[in-house]
């Protein structure tokens, strides 16, 4: 059993939290705000409670939950061996967390960046142990999906890998190891079928609505691309179609102006409540 440093504990960060307890580890919370990490307990325990409801296995809450400290502020992180970084999609605040990771533990600890498309190379340089930093692209919603993209940067070592690979074992996960570039495999594909179908609704071509049945109805897709963007969160969606457009500076990538729209309206997804379809909380 190790403790396990989680960073971010919003949609991506609440699903590893989880994750890593069941695994059998000790985890540290951190997110920038008590009411952030108050929101977080609630979700960890409302999903532990329907986890059998969703086909996962049953767990006990509490026992979950007394696996999990929260607290605000990196320090927290001092005794970790691992950490799990999860925050917003964003260049300056991803900088900024990992310069402080960097800072804050000893050496020989692992850092892992979970991002939609930024490169693993491009988080590793910014503090001065790149060969302890690794990506891993987890899916959402963490504990529900099997498989993750297991991304060594440029210096990564193979001990760093070998730390992480058992990490993920003890998550339940198994990895495809895809090499470093932007979006790896599934964002490379994937945020381009999001942002092409926001155009479609952009442009009046079809409803939110008609692009998902399509979708779903004529592909057999579980869901369609705007379901699954309300599922991602629309504002990391916009900020990973934005990296992907600044990395390769190809106008395939451009983001459509109904995506900046609802980023700055608060139009998130589920986790705000509406996103391109309306939720009850
Ligand atoms: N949402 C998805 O489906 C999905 C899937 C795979 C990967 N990702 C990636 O995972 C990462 C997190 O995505 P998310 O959907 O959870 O985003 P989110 O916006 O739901 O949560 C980000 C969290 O990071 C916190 N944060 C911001 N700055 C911080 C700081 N300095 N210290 C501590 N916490 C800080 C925020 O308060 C917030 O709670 C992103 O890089 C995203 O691209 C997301």
């Amino acid at each position: 059993m190790a403790v396990i440093g989680v960073v971010g504990a919003g949609v991506m960060g609440i699903g590893v939290a989880q994750n890593v307890a069941t695994g059998g580890h000790d985890v540290v919370l951190v997110d920038t705000s008590d009411e952030v990490l108050a929101d977080a307990r609630t979700a960890i325990y409302r999903n532990c409670r329907l986890s059998r409801m969703m086909g996962g296995p049953t767990l006990d809450p509490d026992e979950v939950l007394a696996r999990i400290t929260t607290a605000v502020g990196l320090e927290a992180l001092a005794k970790a061996e691992l950490v799990i970084e999860n925050v917003t999609e964003n260049w300056e605040i991803k900088r900024e967390v990992h310069a402080e990771l960097d800072r804050i533990l000893p050496a020989d600890t692992v850092v892992v960046a979970n991002t939609s498309a930024i490169p693993i190379t491009r988080i590793a340089a910014v503090g001065g142990h790149p060969e302890r930093v690794v990506g891993v692209h987890f899916m959402n919603p963490v504990p529900a999906k099997p498989v993750v993209e297991l991304i060594p940067g440029f210096h990564t070592t193979p001990e760093t890998l070998q730390r992480t690979r058992d990490l993920l074992t003890s998550m339940g996960k198994r990895w495809v190891d895809v090499k470093d570039a932007s979006g790896f495999v599934s964002n490379r594909v994937l945020m381009l079928t999001i942002n092409e179908a926001a155009y479609l609704v952009h442009e009046g071509v079809a409803t939110a609505e008609s692009v998902d049945d399509v979708f779903r109805g004529c592909f057999g897709h579980p869901m369609g691309p705007l379901e699954t963007a309300d599922l991602i969160g629309v504002d990391t969606i916009l900020y990973s179609v934005e990296v992907l457009y600044e990395h390769y500076a190809d106008s395939k990538y451009r983001p459509c102006p109904l995506l900046k729209q609802m980023t700055d309206a608060g139009l998130h997804g589920r986790k705000s409540g509406r996103g391109f379809y309306t939720y009850n909380s």
